[in-house]
């Protein structure tokens, strides 16, 4: 053994910018073979323990008597290597975030506390002798029967039971328990037979034909309308991944990942797809990172946290809605998936391939400068037109519950019609003001800067900031007036006001309060089905759902969007409202789009009717040039919250003043944040601002540990936000 010893320096996930020392469990030595490899080591006082993973070996910084030695060894080979575990470095230097925070964000929960590696040879479930014999016999319809019918034909796998019949393991540990069917390891499992592609368009061809060229590291960016057939040419782009005996990772916003989406993709690709997603279990998660791993598995398709799956055999990156918000992260390690996805590729010297109908600024910013190849699918697909776009004047108009009487017919004439419409409000609940008419007293959350809304047809009040629910007066508080009403429309408002009107019509109400339960969303469109009917809902409806009878879409209030204080305000309207009137029409049938609005001569939507995404992005763009903002210039924005204000304040002055000027980087503020106070707790930031990104990162990396030194930080809960998209 040297001397003196060799030591594990050991990522943990704790808030704290460094790595700790251990001496390897008694009787091992420390070296090169234990790095990316987990260790359980002891931690804080009264025998505490943490996971952590080993980044480092060599001599003690100090004196190595004084050290602990780790509890035991938990991976025989790195869990945590090559490309991944650089790109896990990057994370951490690029975001400012400690390494083993990075690490825990990155790994599934099962495999961060500790647990083995799970077996990843596919399972299946067999029918015991007893099970035959009692399949022979009558018994006791229902599910467990029918699946042990199933299985007495032949065993089945595991993911192909979970595609075809969802809460099927519950029938199937009811027969376990009885003796009559067992889990058993598959061997040599017949993928599928793929269903044949559709023939592709010109559009479609010429940009598959662009991602065959070349090699190496490709950023792409496919800027397609929507229905365009950008997914089909994802397909045919991984079946090329695969078939070079590659794997691909598919990232789709949090709630893009629908049953739907999946079987697609499972159907065209004739290979077992894995799904990664917050609602799989901790199990199944670090299965599908295991089979990632392992090589196993060829196809990964998930959210947000899937951009840090294995890809020891990369061949393709997709990000699909590559705009949209979910994929950066808003609390912990704030690591946007997207540029992830992209840092990974260019590791990993793969094409990388972002979708939008409407491209983030940033990501089109980077394709006409010519960093990203841009690849255009002007046209529908399969002979769809583009839905018809009109802008309803309602100004001085009567609005019963927020609709006007044009909206109303164009609704009534839709079902008349036979088909489905979708009635749009970016807004839940009742109201969003209950309002005193006589003196103009708001019902306020107590505990933020914020008007409650009103719920439950009026009976109850719900803050959407903090989740803080009251019942409403009967009379105002400041003046006793009974004249309290509930101002504007949610998406309840408008389903009651819709069901009044059209009282045949088969209504579905979709929002975040009708689709908490997973499936929920799949659920409610399967009630709607294919004859006429209404769809009213917020945004959870404008992601990648193709419902062929649907031809209206009608658009009530965009107005709030069009005033709002964020720099980011446009761009995200934008992509909203084409998103959502992209569900237009999809199909044969052709697809209609209103717009109600009290402000028809806004630019943004001058501009949106006249010259469509590409018009308002090139504004945009030259207005973000204009006034400095990103994508010509990089931001970072300190966030702190304490009980009080004077201590978000006295860090934010302190934080300020520990911050060193330098050449073309600011720190502007303190600034309240938007909503001042949130949940009872008092709000503030900092912005810096920075022309080059390197400027920026140089000078974060200086002033955080002056941060972290700083008395008044102990006084408030602070983070540093790289990249911000939210200035809140
Ligand atoms: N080459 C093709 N021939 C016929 N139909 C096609 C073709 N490509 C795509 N389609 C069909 O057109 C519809 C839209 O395609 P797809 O879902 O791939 O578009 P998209 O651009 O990904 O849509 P969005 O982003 O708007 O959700 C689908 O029903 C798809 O099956
Ligand atoms: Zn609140």
């Amino acid at each position: 053994m040297p001397f003196p010893p060799d030591i594990l320096r050991v990522a943990l996930p704790v808030p704290l910018p460094r790595e700790f020392d251990y001496l390897p469990p008694a009787g091992q030595a420390a070296g090169p073979d234990w790095l990316g490899c987990r260790v359980r080591v002891p931690f804080g006082r009264g025998g505490g323990e943490q996971v952590g993973v080993v980044v480092g070996t060599g001599p003690a910084s100090g004196d190595p008597a004084a050290l602990k030695a780790a509890h035991e060894r938990l991976d025989t080979a790195p869990l945590l290597r090559g490309e991944l575990f650089d790109s896990l470095r990057w994370v951490a230097a690029y975001y400012h975030a400690p390494l083993g925070e990075v690490i825990a964000t990155a790994l599934p929960a099962a495999l961060r506390a500790g647990q083995p590696l799970p077996d990843t040879r596919r399972h299946g479930w067999a029918a015991t002798p007893a099970g035959h014999e009692a399949a022979a016999r009558p018994g006791r319809e229902g599910r467990p029967r029918r699946l042990l019918q199933e299985l007495c034909e032949a065993p089945r796998d595991e993911d192909d039971l979970d595609q075809r019949s969802p809460g099927w393991r519950t029938a199937a540990r009811a027969l376990a328990d009885r003796g009559l069917a067992e889990r058993v390891v598959m061997e040599g499992v017949v993928p599928p037979r793929p269903i044949a592609a559709p023939r592709p368009t010109p559009g479609q061809a010429a940009a598959i034909s662009a991602l065959r060229t070349g090699e190496g590291f490709r950023p792409v960016l496919l800027e397609g309308v929507t229905g365009s057939g950008k997914t089909e040419v994802y397909l045919q782009a991984i079946s090329d991944c695969l078939a070079a005996g590659r794997q691909a990772l598919v990232l789709v916003p949090e709630i893009g990942l629908t049953p739907q989406t999946l079987s697609r993709f499972r159907a065209r690709l004739g290979v077992p797809v894995l799904a990664f997603h917050s609602g799989l279990g901790d199990g199944e998660r670090a299965r599908a990172w295991a089979d990632m791993a392992s090589g196993r598995a060829r196809v990964l398709v998930g959210t947000r946290s899937a951009v840090f799956c294995p890809l020891p055999e990369a061949g393709l990156l997709v990000v699909d809605e590559e705009h949209d918000g979910s994929y950066k992260q808003q609390d912990g390690v704030r690591y946007h998936a997207r540029d992830l996805a992209l840092v990974r590729a260019s590791r990993l010297g793969v094409p990388v391939l972002l979708g939008s109908a409407t491209p983030s600024l940033e990501s089109l910013h980077n394709a006409l400068s010519g960093r990203y190849r841009h690849l255009r699918l002007g046209e529908r697909a399969g002979g769809a037109r583009p839905p018809a776009v009109r802008v309803l004047d309602v100004r001085k108009r009567p609005l019963r519950d927020g609709l006007s009487d044009a909206l109303l017919d164009a609704v009534g004439a839709c079902l008349a019609r036979g088909e489905q419409a979708l009635v749009f409000k970016n807004r839940r609940g009742y109201a969003p003001v209950l309002l005193c008419h006589d003196c103009g007293w708001s019902a306020h959350c107590a505990r933020c800067d914020a008007a409650m809304t009103v719920h439950a047809g009026g009976r109850r009040l719900v803050c959407h900031h903090c989740g803080a629910r009251a019942t409403p007066p009967n009379a105002c508080p400041d003046c006793a007036s009974l004249a309290l009403q509930p101002q504007g429309a949610g998406t309840e408002r408008l389903e009651q006001a819709l069901a009044a009107r059209f009282p045949e019509a088969c209504l579905v109400r979709v929002d975040r309060e009708t689709t908490r339960r997973r499936d929920a969303l799949e659920k409610h469109l399967a009630r709607l089905g294919d004859g006429p009917g209404i769809l009213v809902g917020t945004q959870i409806l404008a992601k990648g759902h193709d419902l062929p009878r649907l031809t209206l879409v009608a658009v009530v209030g965009v107005d709030e969007g069009l005033f709002s204080a964020d720099f980011r305000a446009g761009e995200k309207l934008a992509q909203l409202l084409i998103q959502v009137a992209g569900r237009a029409g999809r199909a044969r049938l052709p697809g209609e789009v209103v717009l109600q609005t009290h402000h028809p001569d806004h630019p943004l939507l001058g501009t949106l009717l006249n010259g469509g995404y590409p018009a308002v992005a090139a504004l945009q763009l030259a207005e973000r040039e204009a006034a400095a903002f990103p994508p010509y210039a990089h931001l970072a924005l300190l966030r702190a919250e304490a009980t009080t204000e004077a201590d978000v304040q006295g860090f934010l002055h302190e934080a300020h003043a520990a911050f060193e000027a330098r050449e073309g980087v600011h720190a502007n503020g303190p600034m309240p944040a938007p909503m001042a106070r949130r949940a009872g707790k008092a709000r503030g930031q900092l912005l810096v601002d920075a022309s080059q990104r390197n400027a920026l990162h140089a000078a974060l990396r200086d002033w955080l540990p002056a941060l972290r030194a700083l008395k008044s930080a102990r006084r408030v809960r602070w983070s540093l936000d790289v990249d911000p998209t939210d200035l809140y």
